[in-house]
């Protein structure tokens, strides 16, 4: 297989993909959306994380909220807990990295909140550790995961998992990309009616 083969077949896998999970998946990421607008109507917050490429995630999404995604509205309450690496530091250097998101969740906190965990692998340690700090705040939990992830056995069925049937690390990724994409799209419909 040359290279332009290889870079095509990863856009086919892709779509693959796509195709193959979109209808299991859109169901419960209409879910998750409706229990965002409930807490930020409820005037609670969005707190977000995850490492490495989820890190990237979490922040991307708590700026599409607060900022703006496509249409104009108020910002909205969302916040990654993936972006003060001062706090990060301290956290991982005075107890450990595990615990980097809990000490953070179990300080700002709130039962009206909702913790977004996201991870590719679906087994982080701190990641893991954020949704027991977040059960502790009795805060819901929305999860996006892939394919045998440890993250399900310690959801409860108050949260909404949104799991990608896949173990392909950049393909989930991009699943999970594409999966915040449509949750802001869900929730200005909701903020601001149907474009
Ligand atoms: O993106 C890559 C490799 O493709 C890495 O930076 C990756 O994000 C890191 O290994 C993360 O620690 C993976 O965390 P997770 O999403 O699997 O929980």
């Amino acid at each position: 297989m040359d290279l332009v083969e290889r870079i095509s077949r990863q856009f086919a896998d892709n779509i693959e993909l796509t195709t193959r999970v979109m209808h299991e998946l859109s169901p419960g990421i209409a879910h998750a959306a409706e229990r965002i607008v409930a807490c930020l109507m409820a005037d609670g917050k969005l707190l977000a994380c995850g490492n490495g490429s989820s890190a990237t995630d979490a922040q991307r999404i708590a700026s599409l909220l607060l900022n703006r995604f496509e249409r104009e509205r108020p910002g909205l309450a969302a916040f990654a807990l993936t972006s003060d690496a001062t706090t990060l530091a301290a956290i991982a250097e005075d107890y450990d990295f595990d615990l980097v998101y809990s000490k953070q969740v179990r300080a700002i906190g709130q039962p009206a909140d909702l913790l977004l965990a996201v991870s590719a692998s679906g087994s982080a340690a701190n990641v893991v550790e954020a949704i027991h700090a977040a059960h502790e705040r009795q805060m819901g939990v929305i999860a996006l995961s892939a394919e045998g992830s440890l993250i399900g056995d310690v959801l409860t069925s108050d949260d909404v998992h949104l799991q990608i049937a896949d173990d392909h690390a950049p393909r989930v990724r991009e699943l999970h990309m594409l999966t915040l994409h449509a949750l802001c799209d869900a929730i200005d419909c909701m903020l601001l009616g149907a474009d």
